[in-house]
This record gives structure tokens, sequence and C-alpha cells, in this order.
């Protein structure tokens, strides 16, 4: 049977835009530590993991070694990679540090997550990237428990749309690399972009298994999300 190797692609580019602050979110502390550290420090204690490669601000790489990375000793191999205008690519930039990395006698795969999701358990890491190794794709997501509405306008209700089968998609997203490859090269081909990974895949054609996330894995998008880290942190 053919060995595995798995990286995972930290993306940690974005502006922050929701989060209206003067220091960019993923460098915001929470408790002392970077919110992208501690992101990083989830990642850097798993065993089934090889190397990391974060993806930067282009010109905040120098800030990121010093800030972000040095002063917590990470164990694993770092790759700083630039990253682009939107999500979709700057995960292509550390898709293609993955490829140049890539042993090529070894299986591949690669785990794809926010920067600004620190609150991610071990045990869902372990099952996305199980689940991937049988299925290909893998994500968590978490089934939505209130009513919900479609707004019109941002002001009157449209419709109450069926929650029964309505998922909230987290990350860690976990793909075999020829798989995400394929799936980011037809979606540059089809002038396809979506907000994660696993909708590229879905416009491959391709099944996502579907793992269960965990309402702690929040991605911290606004001040209020802020808050309830600090929470989190404080009564774990
Ligand atoms: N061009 C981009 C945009 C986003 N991201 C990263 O993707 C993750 C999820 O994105 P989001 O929370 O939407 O972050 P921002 O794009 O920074 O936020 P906003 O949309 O409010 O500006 C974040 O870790 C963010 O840094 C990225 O690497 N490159
Ligand atoms: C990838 C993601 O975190 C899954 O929920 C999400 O799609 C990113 O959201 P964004 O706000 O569109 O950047």
């Amino acid at each position: 049977m053919q060995s595995l190797e798995s990286f995972v692609i930290v993306v940690a580019a974005g502006k922050g835009l929701r989060m209206g602050s003067k220091t960019k979110k993923q460098y915001l502390c929470l408790e002392g530590i970077p919110i992208l550290s501690r992101t990083i420090m989830v990642f850097d204690r798993c065993d089934q993991l090889n190397e990391i490669v974060l993806v930067v601000p282009q010109d905040e790489m120098a800030y990121c070694k010093k800030n972000i990375i040095e002063p917590f000793g990470f164990v694993k191999k770092i790759h700083l990679v630039g990253g682009g205008k939107k999500r979709q690519d700057s995960v292509l930039n550390g898709l293609k540090k993955v490829r140049d990395k890539k042993n090529h006698e070894k299986k591949t795969m690669v785990l794809i997550h926010d920067g600004v999701r620190p609150f991610v358990d071990q045990s869902i890491i372990k099952e996305c990237i199980n689940s991937a190794v049988e299925y290909g794709a893998c994500i968590p997501a978490v089934k939505i428990t209130d009513t919900v509405k479609q707004v019109f306008g941002e002001l009157f209700v449209e419709k109450t749309l069926n929650r029964e089968n309505l998922y909230k998609a987290q990350t860690p997203q976990v793909f075999k690399m020829e798989l995400i490859w394929d799936a980011f090269e037809h979606a540059e081909a089809t002038c396809f972009s979506g907000t994660d990974d696993a909708s590229l895949m879905e416009h491959f054609g391709k099944k996502v298994f579907v793992v269960k996330g965990s309402k702690m894995n929040i991605k911290i998008t606004t001040p209020e999300d802020l808050a309830l880290g600090k929470y989190l942190l404080s009564i774990v």
C-alpha cells in the first residue's frame, strides 16, 4: 500500500474587513497569543500531519515570520507563501507550494483551514483526514438549528426555507491532492469561484463527504466572534 503524507494549508491572507479592526484580525491576540499562532499550534500538535503551508499577505511575510511563527517554537516545517485577492487565490498559492514539495512515491492529502478558526479540535481533524482518505473529499459541517428566513433587501422576510438539509460548512476541508488540484484547474478554466474549497469540488462533479463539525469551531469574522472567542478560552 502507498504510504501517506499530509500538508495543511492555513489561509490567513484576508483583510478582515468585517472585523473592522486596525490590526488585521488574524494577528489580534486572545489571551496574549495571536489568533493565527493559536491556529498553527493546533496543527503543529497533530501527529497525522507532516508539514504546514502558511498563506499570508504578500507584504507581511517578514512580519509573520517574526511575530506569528518564531516566538512559538513550532516543531513542524512551516512554508510561508504570499496570498491572493480572494480566498480561493490564496488557497491556490498554497496548493502550488504543496505540489512543489509533494513526494511522488506517496499519496498526498491536503487539509485547507482558515487561519481564523483557532478552536478546531484534534478529533475533527483526524476524522476529516480518515474520511478524505476513504472518499477523496471531506468537510466538517454543523446542522442548522434555527429557523432560516430568506430576507428581501435585508428588510422583509421573503420566505422560510426548509432547514432539514441545511448545514454550515467549516474547515479543515480535506482532499486527496490530485482531486483538489484538478478541481481548482477546472474552476479556473470555467471561471468558477466559491467561498469554500468543497464548492470547487462540487462544481467539478465530485462528492464531498460530511462529518459532524463543532459549534466551538467558530470562524472569527466580526467583533462579536472575538468576544465569543475570549469566552470560549475562559471556559476550556
Ligand atoms: N484573499 C484572502 C481572503 C481570505 N483569506 C483567509 O480566509 C479565511 C476566511 O476568510 P474570512 O474570515 O472571510 O476573512 P477575511 O477575508 O479576512 O474577512 P473579510 O471578508 O471580513 O474581509 C481567513 O483566515 C482569511 O485570512 C485569505 O487567505 N486570502
Ligand atoms: C471556508 C469557510 O470558512 C467555510 O465556512 C467560509 O466559506 C469562508 O467564509 P467567507 O466569509 O466567505 O470567507
